[in-house]
């Protein structure tokens, strides 16, 4: 075992279920790997449908009897919140390591993670004393009054991807928290251990009533069982475009039916127009689409080049993804890691393959048979160029370090049009100088984030979430902790 897990301070064969350390009721378990290498570096509980329902009944008496939202004012969970914060940044060492053997991740990577996870706690502990909702001066002379207020929606049951497993739990349960929500919360099934790592940092502050986070572990199952709970007043979900369209699906079937907001997948579009600072585009656009190895649902994979600068710039596209250090993810050099799993990794080279195969691209860079030691899930980053449009690797999500660099363009419009037509609606980035010409894109793509001269910056404040397939809702800045707020509406008549 690596010395990471055996120095861990909880125990990682249990999960936290009301406010306790618990096993599968069942004893089941599954065995966590190190993607860098294929190990088995842990085993974790695997819980049962009765787990998920005694996580939803503690996170439904913890909401429902007011130990979080009445008993504690709005500045009473700031401050749990905040203090929750300064336990991870006390503990972000260890979060980080552990971080990174599961993940594979970079070292270098997962301590920028860290620190977008303190600063979303930190942010959204300060709305949790700012709830407030409207007043409407009487409209008639009957002497009606209006106002409105805003209450917690309730239990939610959070679904997590697996490849930003600590940050993407920060974008969720911490506004959630803040509101007044009570969470049921399941990870990704490859990348559970800095969620328990969680539980426990929250557990040891004394500030969170039991019932008010809880951790179920597992795959379809537990996550399916999770959907179709009744007590569960909201689910908020992160995974594929299937997986997302199958939980609505669910949710509206359910005998009733709840808030949902899905974040889905992606096929982000960047183009490089001809004034465009070439050398500064070409790293930004390689990191864009090969960040955390391109499993990054916004990653910049449909690039669009105009047809006066392709031939200057594909070069150094090819040399700036060229020069990107594989290797131990723990090590301070390396600046790419593995593929989550085995079966990811197959699927990006499946998709390799057709780029090569089906004769609408040609392969600029990348070796589908690097391997950095003889285990691990590894895939060097690979460049596509004089892409159609319509291929596969161009319009299909691989979730891997693969970008398309699409054939020449002449017309800005035509790119645009083109894109206002695409199944995703996540993200784009735009690489110019042009006034007007970043003007006429971020006003006409239909997307939720749009990123000008960079890429992947993203912001506590600031919202994040689609269009289209991929997803509605919203992540992050006000627009996410209004999200777990229902709005009432009181009439009173003054003259009563
Ligand atoms: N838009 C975003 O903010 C965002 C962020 C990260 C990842 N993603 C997307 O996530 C995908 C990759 O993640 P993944 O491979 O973990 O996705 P996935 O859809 O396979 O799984 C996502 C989660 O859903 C669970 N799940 C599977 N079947 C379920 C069911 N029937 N009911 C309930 N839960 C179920 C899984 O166990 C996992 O926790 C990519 O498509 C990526 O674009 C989106």
């Amino acid at each position: 075992m690596s010395s990471i897990i055996s120095s861990l301070p909880f125990d990682p064969t249990l999960t936290y279920i009301n406010g306790e350390w618990v096993g599968s009721s069942n004893s089941q378990t599954s065995s966590i790997k190190n993607p860098a290498t294929g190990q088995v570096i842990a085993t974790v509980s695997e819980s049962t449908t009765s787990d998920l329902d005694a996580a939803v009944q503690a996170a439904h008496e913890a909401f429902y009897s007011g130990a979080w939202v009445n008993t504690y004012s709005g500045a009473q969970r700031r401050d749990a919140l905040l203090a929750l914060a300064t336990s991870i940044e006390a503990n972000r060492q260890a979060l980080e390591h552990l971080e990174s053997l599961n993940t594979g991740k970079p070292i270098r990577d997962v301590r920028v993670e860290l620190d977008d996870t303190i600063d979303l706690f930190r942010h959204f502990a300060g709305y949790a004393d700012k709830v407030e909702g409207r007043h409407i001066a009487a409209q008639t002379n009957a002497g009606l009054e209006g106002y409105t207020v805003k209450v917690p929606v309730g239990v939610v049951g959070f679904i997590n991807a697996f490849n930003y497993p600590l940050c993407l739990l920060a974008w969720k349960v911490a506004p959630a928290l803040a509101a007044g929500c009570t969470v049921v919360f399941k990870p990704g099934p490859q990348t559970p251990l800095t969620t328990l790592f969680f539980a426990h940092l929250l557990h040891s502050t004394g500030r969170f009533p039991a019932g008010v986070f809880n951790v179920v572990l597992g795959g379809v199952a537990v996550g399916q069982a999770l959907v179709d709970h009744d007590l569960v007043d909201k689910i908020g979900f992160t995974g594929s475009v299937a997986t997302g369209k199958h939980v609505i699906r669910s949710t509206a079937s359910t005998a009733r039916v709840r808030a949902t907001s899905v974040e889905l997948g992606g096929k982000s579009p960047g183009v490089v127009m001809p004034d465009a600072d070439l050398q500064r585009t070409a790293e930004l656009v390689i990191s864009g689409c090969m960040n955390n190895t391109g499993m990054n649902c916004n990653a910049l994979t449909r690039l669009w080049v105009h047809r006066s600068i392709y031939a200057e710039f594909l070069p150094l596209l090819k040399a700036a993804a060229e020069k990107i250090v594989l290797g131990v993810p723990q090590s301070e050099d390396t600046e790419m890691g593995p593929l989550i799993d085995r079966r990811q990794m197959d699927r990006v080279l499946e998709y390799i393959r057709i780029g090569i195969e089906e004769d609408k691209a040609q392969l600029l860079t990348g070796d589908s048979s690097h391997r950095v030691g003889q285990e691990g899930y590894w895939v060097r980053p690979t460049v596509f160029q004089n892409v159609d449009p319509q291929a596969r690797i161009a319009t299909e999500e691989i979730f891997g370090p693969v970008l398309s660099v699409l054939q020449p363009f002449d017309s800005l419009d035509n790119v645009i049009e083109i894109e206002r037509k695409s199944e995703f609606g996540l993200a784009a980035g735009i690489f110019t100088r042009n006034h007007g010409d970043i003007a006429r894109f971020t006003r006409r793509m239909r997307c939720g984030t749009i990123w000008v001269n960079n890429y992947n910056a993203l912001y506590s404040y600031l919202p994040f979430g689609g269009f289209r397939n991929s997803g509605f809702g919203r992540e992050l800045g006000y627009e996410s902790f209004d999200g777990y707020l229902a709005t009432k509406a009181i009439i009173d008549d003054i003259t009563y």
